[in-house]
């Protein structure tokens, strides 16, 4: 639905030239959401822009829903005809909703109407309305934006962004201001419009999070390239890469007994249907069983793209390393390996691994790089 091809974007200020896009190739398949993360800078906002073209790409090629967009004329507010009504079929939304406080709910939303020819004052607020009844919002139509709670003005930017039918949805960072609750309720929005409606949408992120909860697929950018990306589902058996690190950070150290084993299952994409118990997938009973006293120390397990995914601590008493005569952790991750359950004992990849080798730190949940501007 969206390609582009060595996108290029270069912005000269002040005799100054800064490329945030350098040879972006990205591919978002219709139907799906499909995050774009990375710390701030990275060139995210650049990325969206030019999808929409609102900025006009330095080089390279945007195709929107099968029409090459960068071959439009006009760029911005002073873009040509073919290329307005291209970007009617795009909707946008943003960090900071970008209401008009002087207009009514429904009079934002009947906005994007206006620019539409055919449609009279009647119908266009007849589709405000339909459109504030989607996101929840109907009883709100006569207020201004000022009395809206932020996750209430992003269902009116939404509104908004789907008036004239789009196929695509351009979110950047629509979340980024909202508490953690809201946050979820609009995401939940976004992929009930995405199931209903078969929109696709590019969704902007610095939050792992909201990766997680949300998208099919994602892409690391830094520096204005792509240095990762794959559908959640990939990545899950992917377990070196970075984006998979990020999405399930490994758990905090922890002090441990002497004596005690350490164990961490990674669960990669268990298919739920194998295994009906939401904590308790297949293997992981069997290994339980494999470790007799073994306790669950912690566990965070997850359904993403429809399979469980997470990890989960183990510690086990009394277990000395296989030198020990003890249980050898390599071989029970050899037995256990192609079943989505990956199994490492955290710490030092040398002798010392084993017990009470504290892991990693872990980074802070939820966050990737910088806070947004
Ligand atoms: N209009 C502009 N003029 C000059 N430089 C710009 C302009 N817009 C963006 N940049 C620069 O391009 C780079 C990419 O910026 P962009 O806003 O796309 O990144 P981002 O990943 O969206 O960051 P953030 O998460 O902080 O919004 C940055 O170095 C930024 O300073």
């Amino acid at each position: 639905m969206i390609t582009t091809t060595d996108l290029t974007r270069v912005h000269r200020a002040r005799g100054r030239e800064v490329t945030a896009l350098n040879g972006v190739d990205l591919h978002v398949p219709a139907g799906e959401i499909f995050g774009v993360i990375g710390p701030s800078g990275a060139g995210k906002s650049s990325l969206a822009r030019c999808v929409n073209l609102l900025e006009r790409p330095t080089s390279g090629t945007v195709t929107v829903d099968g029409l090459d967009l960068t071959a439009l004329a006009g760029r911005g507010p002073r873009a040509g005809r073919e290329l307005r009504a291209a970007r009617t079929r795009i909707g946008m939304v943003f960090q900071h909703f970008n209401l008009l406080s002087s207009r009514t709910v429904r009079g934002n939303v009947e906005l994007p109407l206006e620019h539409l020819p055919g449609l009279t004052r009647r119908e266009r607020a007849r589709r405000a309305m339909e459109l504030l009844d989607t996101v929840g919002l109907a009883d709100r139509a006569g207020d201004r934006p000022a009395r809206l709670s932020g996750g209430q003005k992003q269902r009116v930017g939404i509104a908004r962004a789907l008036a004239g039918r789009p196929k695509v949805l351009l979110s950047d960072e629509a979340t980024s201001a909202l508490d953690p609750e809201t946050t979820r309720s609009v995401l939940r929005l976004i992929r009930d419009l995405n199931r209903s409606l078969g929109l696709t949408v590019l969704l902007i992120t610095h939050e792992m999070e909201v990766v997680r909860e949300v998208c099919d697929s994602v892409a690391l950018m830094e520096r204005g390239r792509i240095i990762e990306s794959g559908s959640l589902r990939d990545l899950l058996s992917r377990p070196g890469t970075r984006l998979a690190r990020e999405l399930f950070p490994p758990a905090a150290p922890e002090p441990l007994a002497a004596g005690e084993l350490l164990l961490d299952l990674e669960l990669h994409g268990i298919d739920p249907a194998a295994s009906p118990d939401p904590v308790g997938p297949d293997p992981l009973a069997e290994i339980l069983r494999a470790l007799p006293g073994a306790e669950i120390r912690s566990a965070a397990v997850d359904t993403v793209a429809g399979r469980r995914a997470g990890r989960v601590r183990l510690v086990v008493p009394g277990a000395t390393h296989r030198d020990g005569g003890g249980i050898d952790p390599d071989a029970l991750a050899a037995r256990f390996r192609g079943r989505g359950v990956e199994l490492r004992v955290p710490g030092t990849p040398d002798g010392a691994r084993g017990t009470g080798v504290p892991a990693p730190a872990a980074p802070a949940p939820g966050a990737f790089g910088e806070a947004p501007r």
